[in-house]
């Protein structure tokens, strides 16, 4: 049979009789540790008891043959016979003096390691504890000696002794000492770096006056009612954190605002109601040296702000006004907006980790300290997402000494996500954000059922999450006027766009908004067709499929709306008004007359999600409309948001980000990529899963984006879907075809199969009436008018009426009936 691999003869003795085996048992390691642990404590008793029996001892030695010692005479007086004494002897005395202890100390951690007690590192130590003995056994010998006199004993034994003799008569006293502090400051800027502030300190004190650090914690995001129900447990703490930080947190909780706003000074007791829990936060920074410890006593002062009012029902739809003669949500006023109830609701009780919160005080301001940068006071503001430490500078710290430090400080907080804004724009303070080890989601029921959401005025809310201080972030689409929307892949973009489209849905009635949606990945928005019919746009040949995902299908969308827009800005002008709202209100309020043409206007929202990969096939073609809209929009109410994985500057081009000022960056990939959405750099340092930074003019400012789940869209959706509305999406005009001016009106220029079912009809009526008017058309169909403008177009290209004079009526080309017979019979033989 084969022998196993396994099986080899051993090579040497002392494998073959297995100590080998022995060396390696880690029983072996603890009897050997527990050996030297003996051993030590020995050689500690030999050597304290050396200093009362030294004197009688050493004479002893002294008189002594070699080998004598060992006799059993009892004329030794240590307490740990002749070989303590003898040990100590030269240890204490011939060797290194006093700092011969570290050398039983060294043994006692060798013990220990071998015993797996403690983990180091042996070569380390012994190096350092090397090292300190023979400095202190000269220094001693030094500065020690002279003062101690007539001694026993040489506190730096004869080594000291020799050392000292040997160097001043090479260099002198005043050599020896500058030796000895150049070794020891090496040496302990080696083992701290901390050892340079501290020198610097010794050399200016003045400069490091001792200075208390105020340390402050704000959480906005508290539950009252929560908090009375579960008075007992307090804020929601980490597991990890223990039952000291638990009173804290429930000191947290008990604070109770004073006259002085909402500060709470912590310190001053007389402020709360009495409970024997109630001890003042003292938070020590963990910081290493010891003078700094005791200078640097940080006091906690916790800030609670009022918290996001709810909204008094689920209900926070818009509701209209009923005087008005005109009411633009007829004939869908009994329209039901989404309830809150609708969304799934996330815990809000506020996550405040206090032990987190501590280290990570105690970390910045070691760090800081050991770039030289004094603080005066920390107030840490806890965030869904991040914490925002606000740091105040001591005195005579100039910021931009702060800014350049910023990516060394960075370094040695090392933690992903960290960003350091200084100073915080119309503050003097620094920021440092670092991410929470427990980040909330923040739920869409959290945003929209507030009353902060329900009041709001905006023409277009787009409720995005909570900023930092826990507060509801609200931007009016209408006001900014488009959005580019940009992240690497996973990191929340669709949740965002979702959020933004959800918001809208719960605040705009389906008469007064209306959205294009545009989706390549044609998996994103294909939830929203449910609600097609009530909130969608689309030309009449997408009306089975009205969210876009195919290039060209968008081409001829985007021209269409530059269409709608041009026609918009004619019925503006017609109406003597110059933006959206002053015509809609004019038109509830019955200043102008559907016969002229005049229509309700709903706003259009269109969203562009993988922009990329549309510029990339279509290039120019989807580009210009882009531009052209995103220049000239705004006034009729028309917006766009794009969103792109990829923001590089050959997809966001300038043309693009010139017209796009609403930016919402999601985390990317690298600066440069922050730098091409936001101008800066940021969005790098952002921790994903909806960390934002949302910027319109001004600085960016640090958003958790809102979270909302596919089962919340589909229920928001099924329960518009299920309410009265119009059959089909609103129609878009047809776009102006490039090719079409150049051929001779009217022949060959119109496809039979695509002419409207009035076309005939209203081609007669027009040549009866000798009256080219779009209105007329609208009138006697009773059809909207962007139908009865394509109407208009078709008999244009079949020669029927010549072009549109503005808001003058066409002019006829055919003179009678029989003329316009003969003229159909042509169109319809082809
Ligand atoms: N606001 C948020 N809160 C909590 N988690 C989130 C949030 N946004 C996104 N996430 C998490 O990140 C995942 C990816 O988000 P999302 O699908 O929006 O990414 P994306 O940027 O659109 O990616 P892609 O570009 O590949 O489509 C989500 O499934 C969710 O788990």
């Amino acid at each position: 049979m084969a022998r196993k691999k396994s099986e080899r003869k051993p090579k040497t003795f002392g494998e073959a009789v297995g100590f080998r085996h022995i060396f390696e048992s880690e029983t072996t390691d603890f009897f050997l540790g527990f050996i030297l642990l003996a051993l030590s404590i020995y050689m500690i008793i030999a050597m304290v008891s050396f200093f009362s029996t030294g004197p009688a001892d050493q004479s002893t030695l002294e008189n002594m043959r070699p080998g004598e010692w060992l006799n059993n005479t009892h004329v030794f007086t240590n307490t740990c016979g002749s070989a303590g004494a003898l040990l100590s002897y030269y240890l204490i005395s011939v060797n290194f003096g006093l700092p011969a202890f570290l050398i039983p100390a060294f043994i006692i951690l060798v013990g220990l390691k071998l015993m797996h007690v403690i983990e180091v590192n042996l070569w380390k130590w012994f190096l350092c504890l090397t090292i300190v003995m023979v400095w202190l056994s000269v220094t001693f010998s030094k500065f020690l000696t002279p003062i101690m006199g007539d001694s026993i004993f040489n506190p730096g034994g004869q080594h000291g002794a020799f050392v000292v003799e040997h160097l001043e008569n090479v260099v002198g006293a005043p050599g020896l000492t500058a030796v000895l502090l150049i070794v020891a400051v090496s040496f302990l800027t080696y083992l701290t770096s901390e050892t340079i502030t501290v020198i610097r300190k010794a050399m200016n004190p003045l400069k490091y006056v001792t200075k208390k650090v105020k340390f402050t914690v704000t959480n906005r995001n508290v539950d009252r009612n929560e908090e009375e129900d579960t008075s007992n447990d307090g804020y929601q703490v980490d597991d990890t954190v223990s039952a000291a930080t638990n009173k804290e947190t429930d000191n947290i909780d008990d604070v109770t605002p004073t006259n002085s706003g909402n500060v709470v000074d912590l310190t001053d007791m007389s402020q709360f109601t009495p409970k024997p829990a109630q001890a003042p936060i003292a938070v020590e920074p963990h910081v290493t040296n010891a003078e700094q410890v005791s200078q640097e006593k940080i006091d906690s002062v916790v800030v609670k702000n009022s918290e996001e009012e709810k909204a008094s029902s689920g209900q926070v739809g818009e509701h209209y006004d009923l005087s008005t003669p005109i009411n633009p949500w007829e004939p869908f006023v009994h329209y039901k907006f989404p309830s809150c109830d609708l969304l799934k609701k996330y815990s809000s009780r506020p996550v405040i980790d206090m032990e987190e919160i501590k280290a990570n005080n105690a970390r910045i301001v070691e760090v800081l300290n050991s770039f030289g940068v004094q603080i005066s006071k920390i107030n840490a503001t806890v965030g869904p997402t991040v914490t925002l430490y606000e740091i105040t500078p001591a005195e005579g710290v100039r910021i931009s000494k702060i800014r350049g430090l910023e990516a060394d400080i960075a370094l040695s907080l090392a933690a992903l996500g960290i960003r350091i804004i200084a100073p915080i724009p119309g503050k003097g303070t620094i920021g440092i954000e670092v991410p929470n080890k427990n980040p909330q989601i923040v739920s869409m029921e959290s945003v929209l059922n507030t009353k902060k959401f329900q009041t709001t005025k905006m023409a277009l809310p787009m409720a995005l999450g909570k900023t930092i201080t826990n507060e509801v972030f609200m931007v009016d689409l209408a006001k900014l006027p488009h959005l580019l929307v940009a992240g690497a892949t996973g990191q929340g973009k669709s949740v965002g766009l979702n959020a933004i489209i959800t918001s809208l849905l719960y605040k705009k009635h389906p008469n007064e908004l209306k959205f294009v949606l545009v989706d390549p990945k044609k998996v994103e928005f294909s939830i929203y067709n449910k609600i097609a019919p009530h909130y969608m746009a689309s030309l009449p040949e997408n009306e089975d499929e009205p969210i876009i995902t195919d290039v060209q299908r968008v081409v001829r969308t985007l021209n269409s709306l530059c269409k709608l827009m041009d026609h918009r800005y004619d019925l503006l002008k017609r109406a003597g008004v110059k933006k959206i709202t002053e015509y809609n209100d004019k038109f509830i309020h019955h200043q102008l007359s559907l016969t002229d043409g005049h229509e309700y206007m709903p706003y259009i929202v269109v969203i562009i999600d993988e922009f990329g990969d549309l510029i990339m096939t279509a290039g120019k073609e989807i580009e210009l409309p882009i531009a052209r809209i995103a220049q000239l929009a705004r006034a009729v109410g028309i917006h766009m948001i794009i969103a792109t994985q990829r923001p590089t500057t050959k997809i966001i081009t300038g043309n693009i980000k010139a017209n796009f000022p609403g930016r919402m960056a999601f985390r990317v990939a690298s600066q440069i990529d922050s730098r091409t959405i936001l101008d800066r750099t940021g969005a790098d340092q952002l921790v994903g899963k909806g960390d934002m930074l949302f910027l319109s003019g001004g600085d960016p400012v640090r958003v958790q984006c809102a979270f909302i789940d596919t089962p919340e869209i589909e229920a928001v959706n099924d329960f518009i879907a299920d309410q009265p509305g119009p059959l089909d999406p609103m129609e878009l005009p047809e776009p102006d075809d490039p090719n079409a001016a150049s051929g001779e009106p009217g022949v060959g220029g119109t496809d039979v199969r695509s002419l409207d079912p009035y076309f005939d009809e209203a081609a007669k009526a027009i040549v009866l009436t000798q009256q080219g008017s779009t209105s007329m058309i609208q009138r006697r169909f009773s059809i909207g008018y962007n139908r009865a403008g394509r109407l208009m177009d078709q008999l244009q290209k079949a020669g029927i009426v010549g072009e549109a004079q503005g808001s003058k009526p066409r002019e006829v080309l055919i003179a009678d009936e029989n003329s316009l017979a003969q003229r159909l019979q042509q169109i319809h033989n082809g």
